[in-house]
């Protein structure tokens, strides 16, 4: 592991397990903020256990399955009932949005609530006569947090944002002109009408970015003060109104030094952050509206005698049979049963190709059909599809943000206090110290204020963060799992099952030993109930000889193992159950069959080996390539496997991989995760299948194939929408370079922060240079981020250009005017 990332003996908070900053102690236990505290005496330390047991929690997830399978960015109303926002101070994290919007739901009259975390907004939807908004106010007071109207529309709306900074920018630039010869410090020799002239533009031109520009960083510094919080806003206000001020009392006192520039280009420089991270999240809102628009509400169910009636696409369930025509969306993930079709699945896939679909193919909610018609069965409920899967993930990103940004915002809130109280210290030192002047004192502490504006840790994460999820989007990787990027870092180890990773898991019946023949119908009905790759294969070769099989009355499937039950009467288990009786032949012919790579899957009558299937899997297209660009990544592939030793040989062989499990039990394959683990390695675990699951769990990394398992699915921090191993490798070297870069812009500002805070603080960077200094590191830090999107030399040699030479010629301008 890397030293250099996780602090060896952190406090973490008993509910969230973030690091604690300030310590909200209780009842024996350590709390990261007051929300968590409160979340946890209301849910109980039972609850809170029986939580975290369960695989990836997330406390953004706590909440109540949404209504809708899209959830709605605002519930309609409707039905008498009354719709109310409000806008929240103080929410340290997604157990404090969790927290309001529990209490608020449990408010008498109260129909809905939700807590949007990342806008720190509560919708909430309510009946007039049994709550009013005064009550539900003081319901969110009484926990501790801040409450006021949501901001004007103005302010979520970008285009303002936009038109702020385009004013900023164009103002800022005339600014930074005519300040050169004042740099230069011709002023005081310049005739009097001149000098107003100038000093007078740089003023009238100064003001409208400050105040009309800066105004969402005015409005957030007072909220701030009033809510006595320091914040990033607080800390930009300051240093451009003390810039302004100090500029002013010059301007007035017919000074020598204006520093119009410095205040203007902070606003325009932060505008431009904002201007970004409200960018992505817009455009997250887009693609979420895009997502809804794909959903179906409606299906065409086929009834039992073959008619059609229309049902709610949500109220579908598995094995129901769907009927589509050309043109109609797909309503639920399932397998086409009947027909064939020509179905667009460019929303996940990004191909505009259409793809062919016959009996066996898997089809996902939110295709289209473009041509054909086709019966799907349905394999999960719509509100389990990718589809709604996907809608939810892209709403937890953009709601709760990431653990790295909150990571950077609980520094800020140490940071911000400790540099005003810094800049203070310089002022004094300065002044009352060393008794310099008041002017030059009052500069120092500006250029402190300035200097340390930490812009570079609050831009360039989210955009690192942005950036390699759009990357993963790209390369068809879903991130089920908000940490699903930092948990990429350091991997060096990836364990892989073989059935439907490796291999296609499209099995292919060889051959029938004993009496299998006979006993295909009744195994075909139990294997009804198993979603293994064995299962399916064995399913459709009855259905290929005619058997119609119908589910048994009693069929109970083991992972790993296989499934048991009676059927006429008869106790029946397929697959590898370890107290069965073997007569000699059928052990033979197993055991050569096994040695020639074959999975052999024994059915056996009363506890005797009646019959044996001889199945065949073939490789992934892509598997040798995908194997061998991993080691020559530098990492470790294992294979871990419940098959046999004969087959799982023979795919490591093909495959090109040395090390290699097989017979394991899905407990032990989450053993040998474990015990990888315990030797210092992190591991990536690749699957598909329920026995998957444990291992997926446990994995520093559990990636999981889409087209696999439901429980895999859920267990997964990432879900490969497309089944190409290949794209695991891109996502993996992807994240990995992500998470590198990261951490070199968070040791970048800290490094860049505290070498230039002594400087500033000893006098010897005016607030100009300081300014520069500031944009120079924040744009190369925001180049680096970039990165990871992989642009091409030629751009990255364009921005760098762009960035060192405005930076450079910055800085030289402001040397000249020393
Ligand atoms: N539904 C089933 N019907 C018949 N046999 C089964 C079934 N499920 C599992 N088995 C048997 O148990 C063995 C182990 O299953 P398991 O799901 O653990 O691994 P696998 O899918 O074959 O391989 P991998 O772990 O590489 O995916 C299978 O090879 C098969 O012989
Ligand atoms: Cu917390």
């Amino acid at each position: 592991m890397d030293p250099g990332l996780e602090p060896v003996a952190v406090l973490t908070c008993h509910l969230c397990e973030e690091p604690v900053v300030t310590p909200f102690p209780a009842e024996g236990h350590t709390f990261c903020c007051h929300g968590c505290r409160e979340l946890w005496r209301l849910l109980g330390e039972e609850e809170v256990a029986r939580l975290k047991a369960q695989p990836g929690i997330n406390w953004a997830r706590l909440r109540p399955p949404e209504e809708s399978v899209i959830p709605s960015p605002a519930p309609a109303s409707g039905g008498g009932t009354a719709q109310l926002e409000l806008g929240l101070d103080g929410l340290w994290c997604a157990s404090c949005g969790v927290l309001v919007e529990t209490v608020l739901r449990r408010t008498p009259g109260v129909v809905a609530a939700r807590v949007d975390y990342g806008r720190s907004l509560a919708s909430v939807t309510f009946e007039p006569g049994r709550a009013d908004p005064l009550r539900l106010r003081q319901a969110v007071e009484e926990l501790g947090y801040g409450v006021h109207d949501p901001l004007p529309e103005e302010d979520r709306d970008s285009l303002r944002l936009r038109r702020r900074f385009g004013v900023a920018a164009v103002l800022g630039a005339l600014v930074m002109m005519f300040s050169v010869p004042v740099w230069d410090g011709y002023l005081p020799g310049l005739p009097a009408s001149l000098y107003d002239a100038l000093g007078g533009l740089l003023l009238a031109l100064s003001v409208p970015v400050v105040f009309w520009s800066g105004w969402p960083f005015l409005r957030g510094a007072w909220a701030a003060l009033t809510h006595r919080v320091a914040t990033m806003d607080l800390l930009v206000a300051l240093g451009s109104l003390s810039a302004f001020g100090y500029s002013l009392a010059v301007f007035l006192t017919r000074g020598r030094w204006l520093y119009f520039d410095t205040s203007a280009l902070l606003i325009t420089f932060l505008l431009l952050s904002r201007n970004l991270e409200v960018g992505s999240r817009n455009r997250a809102g887009a693609v979420m509206q895009g997502l809804a628009r794909l959903e179906s509400r409606s299906a065409a169910r086929l009834t039992a005698d073959g008619t059609v009636e229309t049902v709610a696409a949500r109220d579908l369930v598995p094995g129901d049979q769907v009927l589509v025509r050309t043109g109609g969306r797909i309503p639920a993930d399932g397998t086409v049963r009947e027909g064939r079709a020509a179905v667009d699945e460019s929303w996940f896939t990004g191909e505009a190709v259409p793809v062919r679909k016959a009996p066996g193919s898997p089809v996902f909610a939110g295709s289209l059909a473009v041509e054909g018609r086709l019966v799907i069965t349905v394999a999960r409920r719509a509100q389990a599809s990718m589809l709604a899967e996907t809608a939810r993930m892209v709403a937890v990103a953009q709601g709760e943000g990431n653990r790295w940004q909150r990571l950077a915002d609980r520094v800020l809130r140490v940071f911000v206090p400790a540099v005003l109280a810094l800049a203070l210290l310089t002022f004094a030192a300065w002044r009352w110290g060393a008794g310099a002047p008041w002017h030059t004192a009052l500069l120092n502490g500006i250029a402190v204020l300035i200097i340390a504006c930490p812009c570079a840790l609050s831009v360039a994460t989210p955009v690192a963060v942005a950036a390699a999820a759009e990357r993963l989007g790209r390369a068809g990787i879903l991130l089920r799992s908000p940490d699903g990027i930092e948990r990429a870092a350091g991997i060096d180890t990836v364990m892989l099952d073989k059935t439907g990773t490796l291999t296609l898991g499209r099995l292919v019946l060889e051959e029938m030993a004993g009496d299998a023949g006979a006993l295909l119908g009744p195994v075909a009905s139990l294997e009804l109930a198993s979603e293994h790759p064995v299962a399916v294969t064995l399913v459709e070769a009855a259905r290929a000889r005619g058997l119609q099989p119908q589910p048994a009355a009693s069929a109970r499937v083991e992972p790993g193992r296989g499934v048991e039950g009676t059927v006429q009467g008869r106790r029946l288990t397929v697959g590898r159950f370890p107290e069965l009786s073997w007569p000699e032949d059928l052990a033979a012919r197993a055991r050569g069959a096994e040695a020639a790579g074959r999975t052999v899957v024994p059915v056996a009558r009363d506890g005797r080996v009646a019959g044996l299937y001889i199945l065949s899997d073939t490789l992934r297209p892509e598997t040798v390539q995908a194997v061998a660009r991993l080691r020559a990544a530098g990492l470790r592939v294992v294979i871990a496997s419940g098959d046999g030793e004969g087959p799982v040989a023979a795919a490591a062989r093909a495959a090109g991989i040395t090390e290699w499990q097989a017979r394991l039990s899905p407990l032990e394959k989450a053993e040998r995760v474990r015990a990888e683990q315990a030797q210092g390695h992190r591991v990536a675990f690749l699957g598909d299948g329920i026995n998957d699951a444990a291992a997926l769990m446990h994995a520093d990394l559990g990636i999981a194939m889409g087209a696999g398992a439901d429980i895999a699915r859920a267990a997964g921090h990432w879900t490969l929408v497309s089944p190409r191993l290949t794209a695991a490798v891109d996502g993996l070297e992807d994240t990995r370079k992500a998470v590198r870069i990261i951490r070199q812009n968070l040791g970048f500002s800290l490094v860049y922060n505290l070498a230039a805070l002594p400087l500033a603080a000893a006098g010897w960077a005016t607030p100009a240079l300081a300014a520069a200094a500031m944009l120079a590191s924040s744009a190369s830090v925001l180049a680096n981020a970039l990165r990871v999107l992989a642009w091409s030399p030629r751009r990255l040699l364009w921005w760098g250009l762009g960035v060192t030479g405005t930076g450079a010629l910055l800085a030289v301008l402001a040397w000249s005017g020393l």
